[in-house]
């Protein structure tokens, strides 16, 4: 299996695409701004979008990619997310008004997109691939998805804040690689509180629910672009990106667009 970093930015600016990733050809998990670097054919790829939570920056190219390959579509794109992440899709983006219904075009009996329910603590096989839904604690309905082919899972965690239940289930499994927000520095982090994303000091705190006895490699995603160097410092003075180091208790890399994980 191997996963393409389309975006892993909080927010746009110059070179920051929101989050997006590409999973083989076929399988994309969220659809932020980093979709509109994919060629018409790797769109035309996509059979399944997994999406974490309804907030723009995770949906903003769905609705712009449907309709830039939906004439050369044999068949629907599937869209699994939360019951509430789908209700709000239909009610505010595919409404007719924003953008087309979609779900209802060019035929309800044959549309270009269908939804596709799930919940947290669920199982689906999609194109090969295993798929967990794990929880999110956000402002909106949210998930995380863990993906793996049976040889170790790529772990992500969607927008979160603190999230036992996640640590919980992420102890359970075999973990390849994590993929962790951290949307804002210390010094933002009463925004942080209130729109429900980590901080460097409570991703520090998350990251002590890990087993000791587990060693994978931690990404951060999600950081605001105006925070991102701050957030960088700050995160390193708990913690060293040099894995395997002395005194290190984990392995803390920096995510970037454009990176691919091979599972
Ligand atoms: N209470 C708030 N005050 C200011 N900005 C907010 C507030 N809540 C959310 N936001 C911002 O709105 C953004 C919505 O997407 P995010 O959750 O990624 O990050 C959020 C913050 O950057």
């Amino acid at each position: 299996m191997r996963v393409r970093v389309l975006g892993c930015s909080g927010a746009i600016a110059r070179d920051c695409r929101t989050t997006s990733f590409l999973v083989d050809s076929d399988v994309l998990v969220d659809a932020g701004t980093g979709v509109g670097d994919l060629t018409l054919e790797e769109m035309r790829g996509i059979r399944h979008v997994l999406l974490t939570h309804s907030h723009l920056d995770h949906i903003a190219a769905l609705p712009l990619m449907v309709d830039a390959v939906a004439s050369q579509m044999r068949q629907p794109i599937r869209i699994c997310a939360l019951p509430g992440t789908i209700s709000a899709l239909k009610t505010h983006v595919f409404n007719n008004v924003i953008w087309p219904d979609f779900g209802r075009i060019p035929s309800p009996q044959s549309p270009f997109v269908v939804f596709h329910e799930v919940q947290v603590g669920q199982l689906l096989e999609l194109g090969g691939k295993s798929v967990e839904v794990l929880p999110a604690v956000h402002t909106v309905p949210a998930c995380g998805y863990a993906l793996g082919t049976g040889r170790g899972c790529w772990v992500f965690t969607g927008d979160t804040e603190r999230n036992p239940a996640f640590w919980n289930r992420l102890n359970q499994l075999d973990v390849a690689a994590l993929v962790i927000e951290t949307a804002f520095s210390n010094r933002e982090r009463e925004l942080a509180r209130r729109s429900l994303h980590l901080s460097p000091s409570a991703l520090a705190e998350e990251l002590d629910c890990i087993d000791k006895s587990k060693r994978f490699p931690i990404y951060i995603t999600h950081t605001k672009p105006a925070e991102t160097e701050l957030i960088m410092t700050e995160i390193q003075k708990f913690d060293q990106t040099q894995p395997f180091g002395p005194d290190v208790s984990h392995d803390i890399r920096w995510l970037r667009a454009g990176q691919e994980f091979e599972l």
